[in-house]
């Protein structure tokens, strides 16, 4: 395809996500019916299609439309590349600009369409981060960069960097968290790699990472990931070692491949539904990683941020604090029960540990940290009670 070509592609699946089709979706459906588009087509016009829609609002101003083609114009203006040269009308490419096109377009107003966060969100953004609000939403506006998860049962991060080196990976260490690797180069061949494919490393968020290293896993434990979804924490709770491991998610589907993952990490995992959760004996440590806006991580997700209403928000503080509830009632005396989001937003994190500690007096808070996206990480959130 040529790079006019691919923009077209990206102009078109803009669109359909507009349209309020799922981003991954559209693009899945567009790689299928375009077998014209080789591997590194897909790749470009997926950069484009995200690029365009971390920062869909400021584009959109700069480009003078809330549309594929006005974010795309604005794309290629940011970067001072000459709209004129693509959009020729040949090849497959974007239609020649029109008059009104050219004149359309202004610099995005300061606060949240600068920032690329929606209006109703921004007062909520700004008082949950303070002064980092800024640079929180910059990060939002950038590409994530790509973090490893060490699996320490079969290696360390310096085996690690050796196995991946030998297939074209290069990564260092990540300062979050002991089994971090954040990669620098060679990321689009992790997936072949046979340190990624033996299961020596796993991709996963350095931020996440940490929240399972400060979980205080005692050896003998009996530990349930209460929305384990994909596994990632169950799997990175379960390389520390010396814990039995339960699974547990409202979705069973979600946990469909995580057998497979186990399996492929060395890592032994019980899954549990939601009547073996009942009969199941009470648990020591219980990890709720509940479901969130996922605003810590939308740079790698950036349509959640365009869908999420102040309603779907507070369905979600009722989720979370149901989940707290549920999970409180299945642990041990003294256990502990941990909690973990990817929001940067108060009123998901401290706000609802309060809000539980109000309703629960014998909980006590023995550990609360916060990764506000300006370190390198995605946005995360934890507190541990007991
Ligand atoms: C943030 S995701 C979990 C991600 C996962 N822990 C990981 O690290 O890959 C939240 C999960 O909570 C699940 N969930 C939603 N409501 C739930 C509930 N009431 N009880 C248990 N799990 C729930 C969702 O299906 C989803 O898989």
């Amino acid at each position: 395809m040529t790079p006019a070509a691919r923009v077209q592609a990206a102009i078109d699946c803009l669109d359909r996500i507009l349209d309020g089709a799922p981003a991954e979706k559209v693009l899945t459906s567009w790689a299928r019916a375009s077998r014209f588009a080789g591997s590194g087509d897909r790749a470009a016009v997926r950069d484009l299609v995200f690029d365009g829609l971390r920062a869909r609002r400021s584009l959109a101003a700069l480009g003078g439309a809330e549309t594929g083609r006005g974010i795309l114009l604005g794309l290629l203006r940011r970067r001072g590349q000459d709209p004129d040269s693509l959009f020729t009308g040949g090849g497959y490419g974007p239609e020649v600009m029109s008059d009104i096109e050219r004149a359309a377009g202004h610099d995005p107003e300061p606060g949240a369409e600068a920032a690329d966060v929606p209006d109703w969100l921004w007062p909520r953004f700004v008082s949950s981060l303070g002064h980092q609000a800024v640079a929180a939403a910059e990060a939002l506006r950038h590409r994530a960069p790509v973090h490893l998860r060490v699996n320490i049962a079969r290696t360390d991060r310096d085996g690690a960097i050796a196995a991946l080196a030998r297939d074209g990976v290069e990564a260092r260490p990540h300062p979050a968290a002991a089994t971090a690797l954040e990669v620098t180069d060679g990321a689009r061949r992790l997936r072949n790699a046979a340190a990624y494919i033996d299961g020596l490393v796993e991709l996963q968020d350095a931020a996440s990472q940490a929240v399972v290293e400060a979980l205080p896993l005692r050896r003998g434990m009996r530990v349930l990931d209460y929305c384990a979804g994909g596994g990632g924490k169950t799997l990175a709770i379960a390389a520390r070692g010396g814990v039995s491991v339960f699974a547990h998610d409202a979705a069973p589907q979600r946990l469909a491949d995580l057998p497979a993952r186990a399996d492929r990490a060395g890592a032994q995992v019980a899954l549990l539904d939601g009547a073996a959760l009942k009969r199941a004996s009470r648990f020591d440590l219980i990890l709720c990683d509940v479901p969130c806006s996922g605003s810590g991580s939308w740079r790698r997700a950036p349509d959640g941020k365009w869908r999420l209403t102040a309603e779907r928000l507070d369905a979600l503080r009722e989720v979370q604090r149901d989940i707290l509830d549920a999970a409180a009632g299945l642990l041990t005396p003294g256990g502990v029960l941990a909690y973990a989001t990817c929001s940067v937003l108060t009123e998901e994190n401290e706000s609802q540990v309060q809000a539980f500690m109000a309703g629960h007096s014998s909980f006590a808070l023995v550990y609360e940290q916060r990764w506000p996206l300006t370190g390198d990480t995605d946005g995360f959130y934890t507190a541990q009670l007991t």
